[in-house]
């Protein structure tokens, strides 16, 4: 039962992760906290992203029929849902309202017809998804993660724009489900903010298995297909060639919540992207207002929501300042195999970092699973006075393997605490798990393995590399 009042000392707009971060840091603080969201807690994350996205994965993997995997989805998508929903939150003693909000200023908020006052209020508003300006896209229809989801059926033709981690996820879970699909990105790449050669193994990995993939690929118009499928539509692409689908998929990217929450009228300012400006503490311009996950522009990465609704919370209700780090915040591309990064990518590596590299068919465990595709890379920097003593810090790690989403926290881990390459070198790893290709790849910044040793880059080995890569958090 609520026992809302209007006075709180802090008001948190949003019960995606970055809400629930907020709120759940916050009543753990002591804080009155009303949490106020228009749909139900949970957000992008269990009801349209990661939690529908990694059990469709799954079951494709396990080679279930669509309508299990169907299935799957909902009872899944329930039993997280049922962790976080509004009973549980008031039993956490969060205030909860199901309404939309808006600002009257910047501590009085509209909800339901109420005005309520906050000391303090977190934005925790989410992202949307974004929709390329193509002729004919919206008059034919088209898919976004917001109903994928929910197809009742298998789609016998999938025509997905946009080869980022959506589409790359997607594409191969309904190859594997039965579909035709057809994967259309515009960079000359698959996830062209990754290492160039996790996207050359992932664009493999996924045409071996069936998936048409068309790169350096734009659509520049969609009409109606053949009258006798239905749906149907066919997309003309900007090199000439074209796509035909039953369904069209659109993953090309996240832009601002579209919901009106008045920012103006609390001095809340927008870049110019359309996302809540925000400093390393994640305040926005407007005093006491701060903001959290995807409705900053920052990492749109559940993780990262969650985190940056903690920091948030503190930082709003006058802890010890704490700034929000994005350097060592791992992500993970959910393919098979997977693809996991945190820090710098090797082509992002400075002159004088060392790169130490081992394919995944160096690897016993690889072997043994006879899945050999993948790498692992690990970029060390010098220390300030200690140089590359104990083989310096981590600067970044790439691992593409079966269990790369598993194996990042090593590194990640190593970064945040700032440990030597060294100990990762030197602490015995149980043979011969996947986790040993952590450690044969450290040990390469000391001795050569296999023969395999740790480079170092020089200008020319930087110039010799590729290029152009962009920044993993651009849009
Ligand atoms: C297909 C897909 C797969 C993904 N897979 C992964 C993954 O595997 N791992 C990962 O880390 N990330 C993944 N993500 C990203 C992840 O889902 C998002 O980064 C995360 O959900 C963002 O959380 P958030 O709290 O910032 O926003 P949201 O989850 O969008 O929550 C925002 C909430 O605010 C509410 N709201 C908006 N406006 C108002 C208003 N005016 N008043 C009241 N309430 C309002 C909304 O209803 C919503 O509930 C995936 C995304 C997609 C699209
Ligand atoms: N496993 C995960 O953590 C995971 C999985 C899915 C999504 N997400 C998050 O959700 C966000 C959205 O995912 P996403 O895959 O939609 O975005 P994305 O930014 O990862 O990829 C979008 C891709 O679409 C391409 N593109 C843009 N416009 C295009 C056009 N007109 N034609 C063809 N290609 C075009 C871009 O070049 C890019 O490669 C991501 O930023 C990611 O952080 C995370």
């Amino acid at each position: 039962m609520n026992r809302v009042n209007d006075d709180y000392d802090l008001v948190v707009i949003g019960a995606g992760a970055a809400g629930l971060g907020t709120a759940r840091a916050a009543v753990a603080m002591g804080a009155r906290t009303l949490l106020v969201s228009d749909s139900e807690p949970g957000g992008d994350c269990t009801f349209t992203g990661c939690v529908p996205s990694k059990t469709l994965i799954e079951a494709a993997r396990t080679g279930v029929p669509y309508p299990v995997a169907a299935q799957r989805i909902r009872d899944t998508v329930a039993a997280v849902a049922a962790t976080e929903d509004a009973d549980v939150l008031r039993a956490e003693g969060i205030d909860v309202i199901i309404e939309r909000a808006r600002f009257r200023s910047r501590d009085r908020i509209d909800i339901g017809g109420r005005t309520f006052t906050a000391r303090r209020v977190v934005i925790a508003t989410g992202s949307a998804p974004a929709v390329p300006g193509v002729p004919g896209l919206h008059e034919n229809g088209f898919l976004t993660n917001e109903a994928i989801f929910d197809l009742p059926d298998l789609p016998p033709a999938l025509a997905i724009i946009g080869g980022g981690a959506t589409g790359c996820e997607l594409a191969q879970a309904f190859t594997r489900l039965g579909s035709r699909v057809t994967l259309i990105e515009q960079a000359d790449r698959l996830l062209p903010g990754q290492d160039p050669q996790a996207s050359a193994v992932i664009a493999e990995v996924l045409s071996r298995e069936g998936t048409d993939i068309r790169v350096k690929a734009c659509p520049k118009a969609v009409e109606p297909g053949p009258r006798t499928v239905i749906p149907s539509a066919r997309l003309e692409l900007e090199d000439g060639t074209t796509v035909n689908a039953t369904h069209v998929l659109v993953a090309v990217g996240r832009r601002p919540p579209g919901t009106d929450l008045a920012l103006s009228a609390a001095g809340i300012e927008t870049d110019d992207r359309g996302y809540v400006k925000t400093n390393s503490r994640l305040a926005t311009t407007a005093r006491g207002v701060y903001a959290a996950g995807d409705v900053t522009g920052r990492a749109p990465l559940t993780h990262a929501a969650y985190q940056m609704g903690r920091i948030a919370a503190g930082n709003a209700l006058g802890r010890w300042p704490t700034t929000y780090r994005e350097d060592v915040m791992p992500e993970v591309v959910f393919t098979e195999p997977e693809v996991a990064q945190v820090g710098i990518l090797a082509t992002q590596a400075p002159v004088g970092a060392r790169i130490a590299e081992l394919p995944m068919i160096g690897l016993d465990r690889a072997l043994t699973a006879r899945a050999t595709d993948g790498f692992v890379k690990l970029v060390a920097g010098r220390r300030r006075l200690l140089g590359n003593l104990g083989g310096g810090r981590l600067l970044g790690a790439t691992i593409v393997a079966e269990r790369a989403g598993e194996l990042i926290h090593e590194p990640t881990l190593a970064m945040a605490t700032g440990m030597f390459t060294g100990r990762l070198a030197a602490t015995t790893h149980a043979y011969p798990t996947w986790s040993t290709a952590v450690q044969q790849t450290a040990a390469q910044f000391f001795i050569t393995i296999d023969g395999r040793r740790a480079r170092t880059v020089t200008a020319v080995t930087e110039r010799a590399g590729p290029t152009g890569v962009p920044s993993r958090w651009e849009n």
